[in-house]
């Protein structure tokens, strides 16, 4: 069964929709210049909202370590996960589940990102766009890809109708939607993502 995260959960209502509907994950924002950025009030908000077993995602981007520690003690994440330029040592320094966020635009040797973040829980592949450091809702073509000694996650531009060809195609762990399943930034639709998870499930 592919998983499901749902990404840039920014209020109650979108948090419980994504429950209701299926999600296995849903990811918080904590860089201030998204659109998707949360502030304590919200944070908290999401988080309450969230019935147990639904794993409980961080996203920064270059974020220095004072800040990713602050915020670990101030809310229960389950996993970091890492958009930017972070070293493998930043990325396990933290104790804590880690995904690496590795930018693509094509097939290319995934060896060396496997090999340096060799204790992530898992690599998400997105795609790579200048001066975007996620949720650009831009595809990467995909390839068969089902082998790479670790779980890992296919992101970018997905959406209900691409979402089970790319699944046929990479042969991902798990799938990772944002703006696809928004009808603005930071607010979630929540007959797109009941649709995205059910293409999902059926594919
Ligand atoms: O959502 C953002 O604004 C964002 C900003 C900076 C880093 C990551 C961000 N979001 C990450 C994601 O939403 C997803 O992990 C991924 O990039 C897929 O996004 P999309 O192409 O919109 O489905």
């Amino acid at each position: 069964m592919v998983r499901i995260k749902i990404c840039g959960i920014t209020n109650a209502a979108d948090a419980r929709a994504a429950a209701v509907v299926g999600a296995d994950a849903i990811g918080l924002v904590f860089y201030r210049k998204s659109p998707r950025a949360l502030d304590a009030a919200r944070t908290q908000e999401v988080l309450t909202a969230l019935p147990p077993f639904i794993t409980r995602v961080g996203l920064f981007v270059n974020a220095d370590a004072t800040e990713v520690a602050a915020t670990l003690q101030q809310y229960p994440l389950d996993v970091l996960q890492f958009h930017g330029d972070e070293s493998p040592s930043f990325c396990r320094s933290f104790d804590r589940p880690y995904i690496k966020v590795v930018r693509v635009t094509a097939a290319q040797d995934l060896r060396p990102a496997v090999d340096a973040y060799h204790d992530a829980q898992g690599l998400l592949l997105d795609c790579a766009v200048p001066g975007v450091w996620g949720g650009s809702g831009q595809s990467f073509d995909w390839w068969r890809l089902s082998d790479l000694g670790k779980p890992w996650i296919l992101a970018g531009g997905l959406n209900a109708g691409n979402v089970a060809e790319a699944i046929a195609i990479a042969r991902p762990y798990a799938v990772d939607v944002s703006s696809g399943v928004e009808m603005s930034p930071g607010r979630k639709d929540h007959d797109k993502m009941a649709q995205f998870v059910a293409r999902v499930r059926g594919a």
